[in-house]
């Protein structure tokens, strides 16, 4: 069976078909899965009822895991339960992801993709989004790219791991910011493998924009932050069981939406890959 695209959206997204996953894929076929990936940001497959270790063997043929320090690695001493994270949410508490935001981008090196597949579904709601950097940063003015193209963002871990903290989490704030200290990474970014330009600032990480004034921060942060809310860039995945996301998080932001009152769980393997800017 041919593995095929199907735009989702004009910009962003696609539902691939063609794929099962609990099968080894051929390394062509996984080559033809990261074009997909790269061509639309952000690639869907439904009816995917796999295992955490399928799961965790089909993130491993696109690269090495990451481990996102916001989400504590078990060390149980098994591999897959250590690096297959999951996410059990009951809105209003969710897991801090309902917020416009890439993974981690407080790290010097923030991870290049997440596969996010669903495992319990509340009834209706619960559903995530991902918005498109490119179009974002496509569809400014000429004017505002000049000016966001001699920016840089000062990307800091606080802000997720307070709000990770405030949600219940037992996590060392202390530890955390030693650990990883503000970095800075350009407003725009260039994808290192597909060549374009991007906007790579969001709310939930970046607390200031470097060498600006407070009251040039306060003006200029969320109106580039909040470029990625137009929906025109978006798209929206109701999720079912077996579906599974596989995102670039050098190109797509995402929003998870917190409307559900019963459980809701997700299972989540992070990964880097290939590489990440040229800037
Ligand atoms: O729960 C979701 O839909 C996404 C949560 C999230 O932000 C993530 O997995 O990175
Ligand atoms: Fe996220």
């Amino acid at each position: 069976m041919a593995i095929r695209f199907d735009k989702a959206t004009a910009r962003v997204g696609a539902y691939v078909t063609g794929v099962d996953l609990r099968k080894e894929l051929s390394d062509a076929e996984i080559a033809t899965i990261y074009q997909g990936l790269l061509d639309h940001g952000v690639v869907f497959f439904r009816g995917q009822h796999i295992t955490d270790e399928e799961h965790l063997r089909f993130a491993l043929r696109f690269g090495t895991l990451s481990v996102p320090p916001l989400k504590a690695r078990k060390d149980t001493g098994d591999p897959v339960a250590d690096s297959v994270h999951v996410l059990n949410q009951t809105s209003p508490k969710g897991e801090g992801g309902d917020n416009w935001h890439a993974d981690n981008t407080f790290m010097p090196h923030p991870p290049m993709g997440s596969m996010l597949r669903a495992i319990t579904l509340p009834p209706v709601g619960g559903d995530t989004l991902w918005a498109s950097a490119y179009a974002a940063y496509d569809d400014l003015s000429p004017q505002l790219k000049d000016l966001a193209e001699n920016l840089v963002g000062i990307h800091d871990i606080t802000p997720g791991a307070m709000k990770a903290i405030a949600k219940g989490h037992a996590l060392d704030l202390e530890r955390l910011r030693r650990d990883w200290p503000p970095v800075e990474h350009p407003v725009v970014r260039v994808h290192a493998e597909t060549g374009r330009k991007l906007l790579y600032v969001n709310r939930s990480s970046v607390t200031r924009l470097k060498g600006l004034s407070p009251w040039e921060n306060e003006a200029l942060l969320p109106l580039l932050c909040d470029q990625v809310r137009h929906p025109e860039f978006q798209v929206r995945l109701t999720w079912e069981p077996g579906t599974m996301a596989f995102w670039d998080n050098r190109a797509v932001q995402h929003y998870a939406v917190p409307d559900y009152t019963e459980r809701r769980e997700m299972h989540r393997v992070t990964v880097d890959f290939a590489r990440g800017f040229t800037d």
